[in-house]
């Protein structure tokens, strides 16, 4: 599990070590000179000679770089400092000009600077960490804006490689806002735990690989701002049969998914559930997708009626492939999800059930919108804060949790990354997918396995002593093995890939994988989920 803390924890975490005496600056500027020093080795060799760029901002991100650049000026690194804040670290700069680094003219054509510094080997932004909010602004953010244009139009194996220094200059640290004039990263060194914004979309594509570096923080009681689950803790929620279980006790779905319009969600939400190990799934739609159903999947049971009259299930997928104007099966839907609530049953609301939701929900009910399914929902209880879908993309955190706040239930916000909330606890942030996967049927996909998630914990999530933040946790678990099953369809393996996912980068030295209908990321699942129960799967 990776994990991000919010800015006051870590500041509460530092203060009483700072104040005994702990050197943190010391730890943190070391760890970070090392892991510039070990790259450049990587890319080109040798440390010595190397000329390295490092931007300097007036506070404590500015002195861990220029304590930096002094370890790397010492090394035999050619070192070129540009302060681009009001004030500057002063004992960092003193140590940086004693260890022979260069501090270039801070007030030339930024044009002129830039053009220098993107023809280094490596570039440090130490303008901004913790102690700013979003947005660089001033001096600094005139010279990012003339170098990211100078990098722009280098060749991308003559670019710099660009070391953030905790956190890259002016994201929204805590909601991982991503502003204009932000410095893409190829790596980030952060102090102590990682931040929100390094996990968090728009601003984690700016934060390339993560490196943390143990500062020796006492976190323990802080509770988690982010939390991103990786294999082994997948495994750890996904409910394995024993000897004991049978069918019902595996869990029973309930999917009233596709209509005349779109009978193909039907199908690709059964696939899913059937593949993902439900142990039944009763399908109540409308005849002809129900034929279709059947064709594919003959162990698929059809449910006929109103919800008491289905059959009973542990949980309900309701809405996928109904569009608007169906409104006898959205008045069905509406007096399913009223029954589910009603007798504690978790529900996964998608598409067409998320315009019929009641004005509170429990937290065992999880929507599951697109970015623009989301700017509908909060317009219409919301309608002054102005969301729209291009709103949402740009502060989808703070998009998740208004939702949460106005309805009570968990919110999936399904993207590249997908983010998942409840009323309490971390947002879940799952990165595992590939950009093949925004394929039409996708989200069907990902609905039909998050009910069967939920069917097969329905005894965790509901009675006395539930975990309110496990509907939220299983959420993540459907969002991350979708996201798998797509790489495996589509040819992206190991956790190289993981990575390239997350920074919208190839895998370095690996496949970028090929086209995926929505049907091959179910028919993957199996597989995937037998190598994530075997340990076999890595990131
Ligand atoms: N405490 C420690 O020992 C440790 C601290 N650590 C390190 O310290 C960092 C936190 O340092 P911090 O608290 O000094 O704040 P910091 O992030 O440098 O920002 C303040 C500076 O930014 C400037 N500025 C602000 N907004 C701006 C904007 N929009 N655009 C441009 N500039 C802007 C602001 O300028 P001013 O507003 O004064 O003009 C001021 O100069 C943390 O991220 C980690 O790297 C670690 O080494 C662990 C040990
Ligand atoms: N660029 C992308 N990278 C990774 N995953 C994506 C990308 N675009 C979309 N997805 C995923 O594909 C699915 C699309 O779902 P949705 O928008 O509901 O489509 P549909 O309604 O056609 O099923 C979601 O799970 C989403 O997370
Ligand atoms: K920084």
């Amino acid at each position: 599990m990776r994990t991000a803390h919010r800015v006051t924890d870590v500041v509460d975490a530092e203060t009483p070590l700072l104040a005994a005496g702990v050197p943190l600056m010391e730890r943190a500027s070391f760890a970070l000179a090392l892991a510039v020093a070990s790259d450049l080795r990587a890319r080109r060799g040798r440390v010595v000679g190397a000329r390295i760029g490092v931007l300097v901002g007036g506070g404590n991100n500015g002195g861990d770089a220029l304590i930096a650049a002094a370890h790397l000026a010492r090394r035999g690194a050619a070192v070129e400092i540009v302060g681009v804040g009001r004030a500057m670290h002063e004992a960092g700069a003193a140590r940086a000009r004693a260890a022979g680094a260069r501090f270039l003219d801070a007030d030339q054509d930024a044009g002129e600077l830039a053009g220098r510094l993107a023809g280094c080997a490596a570039l440090l932004d130490g303008i901004t960490g913790i102690g700013a909010s979003s947005g660089l602004r001033g001096r600094a953010l005139e010279v990012v804006t003339a170098l990211r244009g100078a990098m722009a139009s280098r060749p991308r194996g003559e670019r710099p490689w660009v070391v953030a220094v905790d956190v890259p200059s002016g994201v929204g640290v805590d909601d991982g806002a991503l502003p204009e004039g932000v410095l893409p990263a190829d790596r980030t060194v952060t102090m102590g735990t990682a931040k929100p914004a390094l996990l968090l979309p728009p601003a984690e594509v700016a934060a390339g690989e993560v490196t943390t570096v143990a500062l020796g923080l006492d976190l323990t009681g802080a509770s988690h701002a982010v939390v991103r689950l990786e294999a082994g803790d997948l495994a750890e929620e996904w409910a394995v049969p024993g000897p004991a279980d049978h069918k019902y006790t595996r869990g029973v779905l309930g999917i009233a998914a596709g209509s005349d319009t779109y009978p193909g969600a039907a199908v690709l939400a059964t696939s899913a559930a059937v593949r993902a190990g439900a142990g039944m799934v009763r399908y109540a739609g409308p005849d002809a997708a129900a034929a279709q159903v059947l064709t594919r999947h003959p162990e698929v049971v059809r449910g006929l009626g109103e919800a008491d009259q289905v059959g009973r299930v542990q949980a309900w997928l309701l809405g996928s492939g109904v569009g608007a104007g169906d409104t006898e099966r959205l008045a069905w839907l509406e007096r399913t999800l009223t029954h589910a609530v009603e007798r504690g049953i978790p529900v996964v609301a998608d598409a067409g059930a998320l315009a019929v939701l009641p004005e509170r929900l429990p937290a065992t009910v999880l929507l599951t919108p697109h970015a623009g399914e989301l700017a509908g929902l909060l317009a219409a209880r919301d309608p002054r804060a102005g969301w729209d879908r291009a709103r949402v993309e740009a502060l989808p955190v703070r998009a998740l949790r208004r939702a949460v706040d106005l309805t009570g239930a968990t919110v999936l916000l399904k993207g590249a990354t997908t983010l998942v909330a409840g009323p309490s606890g971390p947002v879940h942030s799952q990165a595992e997918a590939t950009p093949w996967l925004g394929t039409a049927g996708a989200g069907d996909v990902l609905a039909g396995l998050a009910g069967m998630v939920l069917a097969s914990r329905a005894g965790d999530l509901t009675g006395a002593g539930a975990d309110p933040e496990l509907t939220a946790r299983l959420g993540a678990v459907a969002a991350s093995v979708h996201g798998r099953a797509a790489r495996r369809a589509a040819g992206v393996e190991g956790a190289a890939g993981v990575e390239a996912s997350r920074t919208r980068r190839a895998p370095a030295g690996g496949s970028v994988g090929g086209p995926i209908t929505a049907l091959d990321v179910a028919e993957a699942l199996p597989s995937v989920i037998r190598d994530l129960l075997d340990g076999t799967l890595g990131g």
